[in-house]
């Protein structure tokens, strides 16, 4: 049963209404679709300025799927590290979602300062991401900060493109798994090429972040063993 089904069930049983489903919809339909498009579409760009990094997912996709035409299958989730950390970092350099906002519930003292309740407080990932005090070179894209030993050491809310706390991102686990099975079947093929360097991609924060400009990239035919 899916989660559609088990919605129409629920709404069987008048546990419910339609308009509850309409929203659950509309929820997964921005959520889990704009979300990960946009991710991906920063990811290629990300990738394509960075030869160094394409040649390692080059080298990881040749040694993960071998010289085979085979699909993607769910056991090459787990050895797809160095793309994993690609999609990572591509999500701290852009995360899809660029604000989001919280009321406070009961005073709280922040270093000093009182916010009293009622507060809205908006959160914006991206300058969480940049910050030099958590991030060394943070403008650089370097996807090995998301190896584990590395991981490790960073304040666990240095990185929050899903968002934490208890109403965080249900959908992440599934948006990583997605992009994984995309981008993989993308560079196992391809060689990507950009027409416009980093510092020259300028973001359109609409609900979501786009390249304001587009993407303009090329791709090349590649055969197995060609870096
Ligand atoms: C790269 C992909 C994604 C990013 C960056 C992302 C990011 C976020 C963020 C920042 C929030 C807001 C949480 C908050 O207000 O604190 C959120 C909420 C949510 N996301 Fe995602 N998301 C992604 C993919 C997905 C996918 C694939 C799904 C579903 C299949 C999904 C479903 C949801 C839902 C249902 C909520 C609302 C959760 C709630 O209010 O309790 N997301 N997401």
């Amino acid at each position: 049963m899916d989660f559609l089904d088990l919605m129409l069930d629920m709404n069987a049983k008048g546990e419910l209404p339609l308009e509850g489903i309409q929203e659950e919809v509309d929820t997964f339909t921005f959520e889990g679709h704009d979300t990960t498009s946009t991710s991906m579409n920063w990811f290629l760009h990300l990738v394509a300025a960075n030869p160094l990094v394409q040649e390692k997912l080059h080298l990881e996709m040749d040694e993960v799927f071998g010289d085979c035409d085979r699909d993607f299958s769910y056991d090459d989730l787990a050895h797809l590290t160095y793309l994993e950390c690609c999609i990572k970092e591509t999500l701290r350099l852009y995360p899809s979602v660029p604000l989001f906002a919280r009321e406070i519930r009961e005073d709280i003292d922040i270093k000093g300062v009182t916010l009293p309740a009622g507060t809205n407080v908006v959160i914006v990932p991206s300058m969480v991401h940049r910050d030099p005090k958590h991030w060394e070179d943070p403008e650089v894209f370097r996807p090995e900060r998301f190896l584990s030993q590395e991981v490790t050491k960073r304040h666990p809310y240095a990185y929050i493109p899903f968002s934490a706390g208890s109403r965080n991102c249900i959908g992440q686990r599934f948006a990583i798994m997605e992009e994984k099975c995309v981008l993989s079947t993308i560079m196992r093929k391809f060689k990507i090429k950009s027409k416009l360097r980093t510092d020259q991609m300028r973001v359109s924060a609409e609900l979501i972040i786009r390249p304001m400009f587009g993407n303009h990239l090329s791709f090349e035919r590649r055969k197995f063993g060609e870096y």
